[in-house]
């Protein structure tokens, strides 16, 4: 601390420890990158199909026009090119290296494209996972996006929070499945949101429930949904609920996610829409 300290912090030139500045850590991405908006898929656990659900919202944006990339920020778990039959080799130049474009029109970034054999396990502690994911932030460029999905590390441990303090996001998503667990999970996930001061803009429960194709009976499978009582709870949209479908496994299992007849987004990605015509009025 200055001896002449008069604690005015914004009016000092000096870095010290008692600085009382909200400290913002965002990367700046690549300065040929246009991204005009970013929404993190986060999950409170794994294996809720926030891959899946980023998947299916990405296509369901660029059906709306809209050109639509994927960060997958999922580094030990990548499962965005396989969802998208996407192979394709990353180049690059000086100025930075450029996403993989799906069949479809999506730009991919992915550690699976990176990896000269796919099936490699990622096996690399948190502060190396969380340098990757601020590569394909700024060392990427990200041309002339309108809409960019980051597929989030799953849980609420700290390679997603340091990614949700590297880059700037507009919001979140929080993916859920119905459980007793849920409310606790969905607990966390709001609690880290609102600790980095990003916008929640509402849950997605997917494996909500099995529909027979034979009767068209609904079978809850995990159980009893409470995603509506949680979203009020915590004053949140729930923006999608999921069914199982065999057939939505087998089309990412063969890389086809964009061929998909229902993405059962739609109406997700129209409220996101209208959240932006509404905060450009
Ligand atoms: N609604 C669904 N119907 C059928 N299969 C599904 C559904 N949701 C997810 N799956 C399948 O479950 C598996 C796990 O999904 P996904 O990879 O999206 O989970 P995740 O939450 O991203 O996992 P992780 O947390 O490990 O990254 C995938 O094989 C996916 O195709």
């Amino acid at each position: 601390m200055s001896e002449t300290c008069n604690h005015d912090c914004g009016s000092c030139g000096t870095t010290c420890g008692q600085d009382t500045r909200k400290k913002d850590f965002h990367e700046a991405p690549n300065e040929l990158s246009t991204i005009r908006h970013v929404i993190a898929v986060v999950s409170g656990k794994g294996g809720v199909g926030k891959s899946l659900v980023t998947g299916l919202m990405s296509v369901a944006m660029s059906r709306k026009g809209k050109h639509t990339g994927i960060l997958d920020a999922d580094i030990t778990g990548p499962s965005i090119p396989k969802m998208f039959g996407t192979k394709g080799e990353v180049r690059g130049n000086q100025a930075g290296a450029y996403p993989v474009r799906t069949a479809g029109g999506i730009e991919v970034v992915s550690m699976n494209l990176l990896l000269e054999n796919s099936t490699d396990p990622v096996v690399w502690r948190g502060p190396i996972i969380s340098g990757v994911v601020k590569q394909f932030w700024h060392d990427f460029i990200w041309e002339d996006i309108d809409y960019l999905f980051v597929d989030m590390p799953p849980g609420t441990g700290d390679v997603p929070l340091t990614v949700m303090q590297s880059i700037k996001l507009d919001g979140i998503i929080i993916v859920t499945s119905p459980q007793e667990l849920v409310s606790m999970i969905v607990e966390k996930a709001v609690k880290m949101a609102e600790g980095m001061k990003v916008p929640i803009l509402g849950l997605v429960e997917n494996m909500s429930y099995f529909e027979c194709p034979d009767c068209g009976k609904r079978h809850e499978i995990f159980g009893h949904s409470h995603i509506e009582e949680i979203a009020k709870s915590y004053g949140l949209d729930v923006l999608a609920r999921i069914p199982i479908e065999p057939q939505l496994a087998a089309k990412c299992d063969a890389g086809q996610i964009e061929t998909v007849a229902d993405t059962h987004m739609q109406d997700a990605v129209q409220k996101l829409l209208d959240r932006e015509e509404k905060a450009s009025e």
